[in-house]
């Protein structure tokens, strides 16, 4: 382990160990007019564990992420973090409990990576904005904290030499990783990653794969994993749940759903094969 890895290990490690709830989804049902986006959907992610959702497009794996972050209502069920309900609460109220989620499409071109960062930062910023403003003694100090945090965290994911280098001089591997690192920034007990590979060659791919191995067996987190690359979902995922037009068809280990007669037929009636769903 890198002293990078070691000291981003010990902050996550004096966290108390309730603190790492699971998520639990019960019956979770969307509509949009005469739609059914999700048709009561249950899963259930497992502290400390890499949970993939997966399905052919339309599934409903995105209504899903955006019921979890509070972007959308749910027609019913619910959604529990550990005690927390986050059903009826705002983004930011969740965001505060510790959840917190990546983008499919990026859209970071503005700021250096500091910059971004520090954006993930502001949810446990306790300074207010006037005292930050106003450069007062005590929002220096946690400016000045959080930005050490930040840089670690960047290090963490290999950004470490670009840290104030502007995001749209990036590649675009490695503003998906400032994304990644601006999510990881919030202190997440939940990490929503969606689709954290689109678009990237396949060495930007084992690039991350690799990174995302190293965020699950350092930080005390667990990972709500969306990706239309099942090589990626084999080999990081403990448990997985497919949909299909917005119904679970299946439920288990990769390697148990990935020949799941319903999961073929779902992909093969997309088109598609799990196998060769990144090749599309
Ligand atoms: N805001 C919305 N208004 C109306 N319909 C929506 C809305 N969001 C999603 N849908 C519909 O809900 C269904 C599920 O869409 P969703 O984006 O959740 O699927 P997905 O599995 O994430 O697909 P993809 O893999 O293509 O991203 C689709 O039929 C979609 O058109």
């Amino acid at each position: 382990m890198t002293s990078t890895s070691q000291t981003v290990d010990r902050a996550a490690s004096s966290r108390r160990a309730d603190e790492n709830p699971p998520l639990i989804v019960s019956d979770l049902t969307v509509r949009f007019a005469g739609l059914v986006a999700l048709d009561a959907v249950s899963f259930t992610v497992r502290p400390g564990t890499v949970h993939g959702l997966i399905g052919p497009n339309g599934a409903g794996k995105s209504t899903c992420f955006n019921v979890v972050s509070g972007v959308y209502e749910a027609t019913s069920g619910s959604v529990h973090l550990g005690d927390n309900e986050l059903t009826s609460l705002r983004p930011h109220r969740i965001a505060a409990l510790g959840v917190a989620r990546t983008f499919q499409n990026i859209v970071l071109t503005r700021g250096t990576v500091a910059d971004n960062l520090m954006l993930g930062r502001h949810t446990i910023t306790r300074a207010g904005f006037v005292a930050t403003a106003l450069r007062l003694p005590l929002a220096t100090t946690e400016q000045r904290r959080h930005r050490a945090r930040a840089r670690e965290i960047a290090q963490f994911v290999g950004l470490g030499a670009v840290f104030d280098a502007p995001v749209a001089a990036l590649p675009y591997g490695d503003r998906k990783r400032v994304e990644l690192a601006r999510a990881l920034c919030m202190e997440p007990r939940l990490l929503m990653l969606d689709e954290p590979v689109a678009g990237m060659n396949t060495a930007e791919r084992a690039a991350m794969a690799q990174t995302i191995e190293q965020v699950r067996s350092t930080l005390d987190l667990s990972i709500l994993l969306v990706e239309h690359d099942m090589g990626l979902v084999m080999r990081l995922a403990d448990d997985v749940t497919v949909l299909d037009f917005g119904r679970r068809i299946a439920a288990g280990r990769p390697d148990e759903v990935q020949n799941d007669p319903e999961v073929v037929r779902a992909y093969l009636g997309s088109g598609r094969t799990p196998e060769h769903e990144e090749e599309q």
